[in-house]
C-alpha cells in the first residue's frame, strides 16, 4: 500500500488566461487530498471517493466493462475521470498496463470549487501508485502526467498552473511550458466558499467561445497577461496594496469573461467593503471560492455574515508539494 497527499491552491492571479499561453501565478495552501492506493491482481480498479458529490459512493469496474453502482454511468465518468486518468498514467510510468487498483480518498479540499480538488487528486493519484508499483518519479513528471490527466478531462483545453503547483508547492509561475517555483512570501489569504461548484471544462470551453466571436474578449484575456507580469513585480516587492489592488482588477476581467457567479461577486464586494486589501475568485468560477488578502480578521468575519457564503476561512501558503504519507 502506498499513500501520498498534494494540496490545492488559489490563484493569486491569471486563471483562465493561462490556458491561452498568458502567465499565472496560483499558490499552494494547506489544504490537501490524500490518496492511498494498494495493487490488486485481477486487474479491476475500486474507486473509494466518499466526498464526491454521488453522495458517497464506491465504484469497482475495469476488466470486463460496466461499473458496478447504480447510477447512470455518464455520472461516474464525469466523477472518476482524474481518478481514472491518474491510473493510466501510473500504469503507463511503471509499464503495467493491466495492473488492478483499490484506490481511497479523502480531501479536505472541496471539489469543483476553484481550490484545484481536481489537481491534487490527479498528482497525489498518480505519486501513490506509481510508488506502489515501485517507480518513484520526481514531482516535475508528476506534474507532466497530472496535467495530462486535466488535459484530457477538460476536453483538451488546461494549462499546466494547477499541476505544476500541487506537486511543487509553494506560489509557482506558469506560462505556457515555462513551470517555475517563485520565492515569494507568505500571504494572509482568506477564502470564501459558497458551498457550490462551477464546471470547469464548461468555463473554459465558454471563454474560449467568447475569445472567438469577438476580439475584444481576446484583449481581455491578453489584459490579464498584462496583469499578472505587473503583479509579479508587486509581489517581488511585498507590496500588498498592489497585489490587492491588481486583484479586484483581475476578477473584473474574469467577470467580464463570463466567469463569475452572484455568490462570488457578493463574496468579493463583501471582503472589499470589510476592508481587505483585495478580492477575486479564485480557479474556474462559476461558483465556489473567492480569495481576498487581509492580515486582520475583518474579512473572515465580514464573509462569515455574508447571504451565501458558507465558509471562512484562512488558508496558509503551503510550501510542501506532493508528499508521502505515513510509513
Ligand atoms: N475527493 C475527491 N475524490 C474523488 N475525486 C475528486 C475529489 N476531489 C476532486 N475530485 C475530482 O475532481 C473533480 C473536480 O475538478 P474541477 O477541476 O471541476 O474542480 P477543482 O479542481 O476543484 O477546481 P478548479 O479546477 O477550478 O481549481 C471532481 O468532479 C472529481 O472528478
Ligand atoms: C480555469 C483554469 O485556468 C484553472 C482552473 O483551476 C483552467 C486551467 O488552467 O487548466
Ligand atoms: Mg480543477
Amino acid at each position: 500500500m502506498a499513500v501520498s497527499s498534494a494540496p490545492g491552491k488559489v490563484y493569486l492571479f491569471g486563471e483562465h488566461a493561462v490556458v491561452y499561453g498568458e502567465p499565472a501565478v496560483p499558490c499552494a495552501i494547506e489544504r490537501r487530498a490524500t490518496v492511498e492506493v494498494a495493487t490488486r491482481s485481477d486487474g479491476r480498479l475500486r474507486v473509494d471517493a466518499g466526498d464526491l458529490t454521488l453522495d458517497g459512493f464506491t465504484v469497482e469496474y475495469g476488466g470486463d466493462g460496466a461499473p458496478d453502482v447504480d447510477v447512470p454511468e455518464s455520472l461516474v465518468e464525469a466523477a472518476t475521470g482524474y481518478v481514472d486518468g491518474a491510473v493510466e498514467q501510473a500504469r503507463e510510468a511503471a509499464d503495467a498496463p493491466e495492473i488492478g487498483f483499490d484506490v481511497a480518498i479523502e480531501s479536505a479540499i472541496p471539489l469543483g470549487a476553484g481550490l484545484g480538488s481536481s489537481a491534487a487528486v490527479a498528482v497525489a493519484g498518480i505519486d501513490a501508485a506509481t510508488r506502489e508499483l515501485g517507480v518513484e518519479l520526481p514531482p516535475e513528471e508528476l506534474a507532466e502526467r497530472a496535467y495530462r490527466v486535466e488535459h484530457g478531462v477538460q476536453d483538451g483545453e488546461a494549462s499546466r498552473a494547477d499541476t505544476f503547483c500541487s506537486a511543487m508547492g509553494g506560489a509557482v509561475r506558469v506560462e505556457g511550458e515555462d513551470c517555475r517555483r517563485l520565492d515569494a512570501p507568505s500571504l494572509p489569504f482568506v477564502i470564501g466558499y459558497d458551498g457550490g461548484a462551477g464546471d470547469t471544462g464548461a468555463l473554459v470551453a465558454g471563454v474560449r467561445e467568447l475569445r472567438e466571436e469577438y476580439d475584444f474578449a481576446a484583449d481581455t484575456v491578453s489584459a490579464i497577461g498584462d496583469l499578472v507580469r505587473q503583479g509579479e513585480r508587486a509581489l517581488d516587492e511585498n507590496d500588498l496594496d498592489e497585489l490587492g489592488r491588481l486583484m479586484d482588477m483581475n476578477h473584473g476581467l474574469l467577470s467580464a469573461l463570463g466567469v463569475s457567479a452572484r455568490s462570488l461577486d457578493a463574496m468579493v464586494w463583501a471582503a472589499r467593503e470589510a476592508g481587505s486589501r483585495g478580492a477575486k475568485l479564485t480557479g474556474a468560477g462559476g461558483g465556489g471560492c473567492v480569495v481576498a488578502l487581509d492580515e486582520t480578521e475583518a474579512t473572515r468575519t465580514a464573509l462569515h455574515y455574508t447571504p451565501g457564503c458558507e465558509e471562512a476561512f484562512r488558508a496558509e501558503l503551503d510550501t510542501d508539494g506532493v508528499r508521502q504519507e505515513g510509513g
